[in-house]
């Protein structure tokens, strides 16, 4: 087995560690990039970009549906399956190409293949080829779906997001089990696609969301367009033929066994922290395994060690993984003399349809850190004008700010447009403004942004009116 030395190690080449990996060379140290897999991130090969091809092609679809409500029609749609997988395929491999001629241009000297295990504090094994003595390191390991090992007994047809990318044709079905982001971003889409679909959700979460009047909504507008079965759990799959038999029993107990081509597991992602030889660290970590870091300079205690993007399952998406990439890097230049770095304001954004935007703080956190001291504004998209214009007026948009200082905190919605309104309200919390100021803020007309201005005067009427109690929290309904 042959020895490396390095300044900094960093394990994974995905997006966190290539930020890292930058970051650790831009503060002068020599810096070593190892990777198990291909290059080429889990966000441009199965993750962000072929997702958003695939719901792209489904808007497609879904508009000539939609054409009929303005008395345009379409004619017979034909949804050709292999045209539409070859589009996604195509353009993620050119995403995934750029990545990988990043990759290409680091130093030969910079790069090692295979899986890397703390064997101590400063020293990892790479595959049984490779010693690496380092001084610091970065953890950017991403994370794994998670897949029962009972489900996956049944075979290759119980499948998860990244099999997805990877067909040549749609397939006739598709059992997929959570309701949350990945589940509803991609149920959605198969299903406009023409894929008979059914989303499993063993309770009544809906993406990201904690607002449990925008939930209600939420839930709603999905149920009106997906065969979506709330509190309904997947107790058996076997396989069945060529696919599967699929077992859910709902909240009354009644059982009901189907056929699907595949079931897709999209009940979370479990941070890759679990074969890393943490254990030789000395680092203390959570119940999950993870270490314990500090969110402003990803430091694992005070030692050498840094974490970032999913591995630390903090906010596991794309921009808060270069973020923190960035900041573990160059704090591994930096140390011990380690600073905070910039962590920028909660934005979580779903692709579904409405899109699910959350921005700030989240109605659930605010009922704990906040109980009783905030207001609730809120605004229906049902009768908003340029909504329906569009025939896009389904959602609802409930915005929260503090009592006294009236600063605006946070928002949760579900509706048009939500992409661009939740960057809008995002930047005002970074920014720190009182409800009054946003206000003040120009608002063109006919746009859905006048929805935004009406939740908005509705929360700036209620921060008048405190309630006189002084806890607890009387809007403070736990999320289901
Ligand atoms: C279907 C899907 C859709 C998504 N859509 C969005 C979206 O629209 N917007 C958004 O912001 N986010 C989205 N995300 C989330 C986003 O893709 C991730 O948060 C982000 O890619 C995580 O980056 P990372 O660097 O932490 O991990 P990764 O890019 O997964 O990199 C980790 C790397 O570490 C390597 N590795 C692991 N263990 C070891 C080891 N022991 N030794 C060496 N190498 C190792 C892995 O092979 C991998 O290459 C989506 C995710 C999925 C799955
Ligand atoms: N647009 C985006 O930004 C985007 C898109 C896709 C993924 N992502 C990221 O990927 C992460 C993972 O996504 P995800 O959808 O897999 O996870 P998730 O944590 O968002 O949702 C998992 C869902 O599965 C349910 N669930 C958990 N265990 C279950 C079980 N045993 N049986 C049935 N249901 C169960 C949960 O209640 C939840 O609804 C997200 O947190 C997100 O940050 C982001």
């Amino acid at each position: 087995m042959k020895t490396l030395r390095t300044q900094v190690a960093i394990i994974g080449a995905g997006t966190a560690g290539m930020t890292g990996y930058r970051a650790a060379k831009a503060g002068g140290k020599q810096t070593l990039l190892i990777e198990s897999n291909v290059y080429g991130t889990t966000c441009a090969r199965v993750g962000c970009m072929p997702s958003k091809l695939l719901i792209a092609a489904a808007d497609a679809a879904h508009m000539l549906h939609a054409a009929s409500g303005f008395g345009v029609h379409a004619g017979e749609v034909r949804i050709d399956g292999k045209a539409v997988m070859a589009r996604v395929r195509s353009e993620r491999d050119r995403f995934v190409g750029f990545v990988v001629e990043s990759v290409a241009a680091y130093p030969a000297e910079d790069k090692l293949h295979g899986h890397a295990r703390f064997l101590g504090p400063t020293r990892l094994q790479v595959d049984d080829h490779t010693l690496v003595e380092a001084e610091r390191f970065v953890i950017a390991t991403g994370s794994t779906p998670i897949v029962p090992d009972e489900w996956r007994a049944a075979g290759p047809r119980v499948i998860t997001s990244d099999a997805v990318f990877d067909w040549d044709d749609l397939p006739a079905s598709v059992a997929v089990v959570g309701t949350g982001v990945i589940g509803l971003e991609l149920g959605q889409a198969l299903a406009r696609l023409g894929v008979r679909v059914t989303i499993f959700a063993r309770g009544g979460s809906v993406a990201q969301l904690s607002d449990p009047e925008v939930l209600e909504v939420a839930r709603r507008a999905m149920s009106d367009e997906l065969d979506v079965r709330f509190k309904t759990k997947v107790i058996k799959v076997e396989q069945h033929g060529d696919g599967l038999a699929v077992t859910s029993e709902d909240a009354g107990g009644q059982q009901r066994t189907e056929q699907f081509a595949y079931l897709l597991s999209a009940i979370g992602r479990r941070p890759n922290v679990h074969q890393l030889g943490l254990e030789n660290t000395g680092l203390q970590r959570d119940h999950h395994g993870i270490p314990l870091y500090d969110q402003q300079t990803m430091q694992c205690g005070d030692s050498a060690i840094f974490i970032a993007g999913d591995a630390n399952d903090e906010r596991p998406q794309l921009p808060e993984a270069a973020d923190h990439g960035r900041i573990a890097g160059d704090n591994a230049a930096r140390y011990p003399e380690v600073k905070p770095g910039l962590r920028r304001t909660p934005l979580a954004i779903s692709f579904t349809e409405p899109q699910i935007a959350t921005m700030g703080a989240s109605y659930a956190e605010l009922c704990v850190s906040h109980p009783g001291r905030f207001a609730v504004g809120k605004v229906s998209f049902h009768n908003q004008g340029r909504s329906r214009v569009m025939l896009q007026n389904k959602g609802m948009l409930r915005v929260y700010a503090e009592y006294q200082s009236g600063r605006f905190l946070g928002a949760e919605m579900i509706g048009p447009r939500a992409e661009n309104i939740g960057h809008l309200l995002a930047w005002a919390v970074q920014a720190g403004l009182p409800v009054d100021a946003m206000l003040d803020m120009p608002f063109y007309h006919p746009v859905v942004e006048e929805g935004v201005r009406t939740a908005l005067r509705d929360l700036a009427h209620h921060l008048k009116h405190e309630p006189a109690h002084d806890c607890p929290c009387v809007d403070c309904t736990p999320a289901p």
